[in-house]
């Protein structure tokens, strides 16, 4: 898309007219029949409507009740009703949740992609899904992947549950339509969704052809970041957070498929109804979306670039305080007024690795090169920054610029404490950029000094 989605002003309708419940890790209750919700209890002998009580736990029984995720879903027929789970025909082969030296390999290299091409062949979300990279494993607990979809179809009588973590879902070209077993989500490019853990969920596209960016974590959950200083406000806020309502199809559908992401690969099980049969639910595991646009960003306000931490959306976290498995952060629009400050981006090394996207617009640190649906990895300590053009551009502007207004962008950054191996068809991909170091290839020497150096080198060179 090269235009941002209107920014909604209630948040229970923008960009659908899908009935929402609002909040962040609430304890949400919603029922599409009256009465369909047990009253007083979660395990009733006999429910309302003669439904049957299931529960889908995120976290172990015992977590702590700050941490405990758990709901009680009240359907038509229960979910263990199928047959057998069996290797997915043909086989799927570039979704990997356990990174090793068969699957994958490991490069300093500062990476960067081109918006892959929609496929022209039928393709669904599932058989358009590829890990780029991660770290860790999924039967540790302990882990990422970063995977790309792109797709063309609708997943007909096909549903996907992913055992392995939960997805955080960046669309970047045409919407989604989710339909999960508590209810239906619309997400537009701007918008992003978390499934988790153990959903079932299937994804329609009423506009066709369709990009975007997943982050998988493994052993933990999303949450919103604690503000510190900033106080009680601001990024993002827990009403913008949107849930389904409960929402049932007509319940027998013969041959329908479970497809199961179980250790990276894939099964799929045959049963003869729809898992969207949800009648009623409550609880506070459940899948919900956002508008990155009702992110309220704070910045440096006098001088100097602050930290990209500050723009942090959702942060999923490892035991260590402060050191995140999988950050999610935005480079929304926003005002710059630092005095006698380089505004863009600094030049870095970062212990953390970072993998960025783009949804919509430019990025400030890159004139050219980085595109909508393009990507960039640089992992643990290779220097990245500004390229050679948004320097020059930047320093010849001088000292007495004004305020300036960054418009029209959406980036965001997946930045984890582990270090990625990069799957191999990413690396052989048409679309990797082999010129990529040559964006910072031209950043000349402005040395005033005459120090030691000063006679050879870039001063002799006349650069
Ligand atoms: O590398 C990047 O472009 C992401 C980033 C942005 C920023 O404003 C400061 C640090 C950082 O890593
Ligand atoms: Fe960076």
């Amino acid at each position: 898309m090269d235009h941002p989605p209107t920014n909604g002003s209630d948040s229970s309708s923008s960009s659908s007219d899908l009935p929402y419940q609002s909040g962040f890790h609430n304890h949400f209750s919603s029922e599409a029949l009256p009465g369909a919700l047990p009253l007083g209890q979660s395990n009733p002998l006999l429910c309302p409507y003669g439904l049957y009580a299931e529960q889908l736990s995120g976290t172990s029984f015992t977590s702590p009740r700050k941490l405990n995720l758990r709901t009680w879903l009240y359907r038509v027929k229960p979910s263990v009703t199928h047959e057998p789970f069996q290797p997915l025909r043909p086989t799927h082969g570039r979704l990997v949740s356990e990174f090793n030296d068969s699957n994958s390999s490991t490069t300093p290299t500062q990476l960067r992609w081109k918006p892959v091409e929609i496929p022209e062949t039928p393709t669904d979300f599932v058989r358009g899904l590829y890990t780029v990279c991660g770290a860790g494993s999924s039967f540790l607990r302990h882990g990422f992947a970063i995977h790309m979809y792109t797709a063309n179809k609708s997943m007909d009588d096909r549903a996907f549950c992913n055992a392995d973590g939960d997805f955080l879902i960046v669309p970047q070209l045409g919407r989604l339509w989710i339909t999960t077993e508590c209810g239906r989500l619309i997400v537009s490019p701007g918008e992003v969704a978390v499934l988790p853990q153990g959903f079932r969920f299937a994804v329609d596209l009423p506009d066709g052809p369709s990009r975007g960016y997943v982050a998988e974590v493994f052993g933990t959950h999303f949450q919103l970041p604690d503000l510190g200083p900033i106080g009680a406000n601001g990024l993002a806020a827990p009403r913008d957070f949107l849930v389904p309502t409960a929402w049932f199809e007509k319940t027998t559908r013969p041959g329908y498929i479970i497809i199961q992401k179980f250790g990276g690969e894939l099964f799929t099980a045959k049963q003869d109804f729809s898992p969207f049969n949800v009648v009623a639910w409550h609880g506070n595991y459940a899948p919900y979306k956002y508008d990155l646009t009702k992110f309220c960003p704070f910045n440096t306000v006098l001088f100097d670039h602050g930290d990209p931490s500050v723009n942090t959306v959702l942060t999923a976290p490892t035991d260590k305080p402060g050191v995140a498995l999988l950050d999610f952060a935005i480079f929304p629009p926003r005002w710059l007024v630092a005095e006698h400050t380089f505004r863009p981006p600094y030049y870095h090394r970062n212990c953390m690795s970072e993998f960025m996207g783009l949804i919509y617009g430019g990025y400030e640190a890159k004139a050219d090169g980085f595109l909508p649906g393009g990507a960039s990895l640089h992992s643990c300590m290779t220097p990245h920054g500004p390229d050679t053009k948004t320097y020059e551009a930047t320093i010849s502007r001088g000292n007495d610029v004004g305020p300036q207004k960054i418009s029209d962008t959406m980036a965001f950054m997946f930045e984890s404490c582990l270090v990625p191996r990069i799957c191999s068809w990413a690396l052989e991909s048409p679309f990797i950029d082999h010129d990529y170091y040559q964006c910072w290839i031209g950043l000349r020497s402005h040395f005033t000094g005459t120090g030691a150096d000063a006679k050879d080198g870039d001063i002799q060179n006349g650069q």
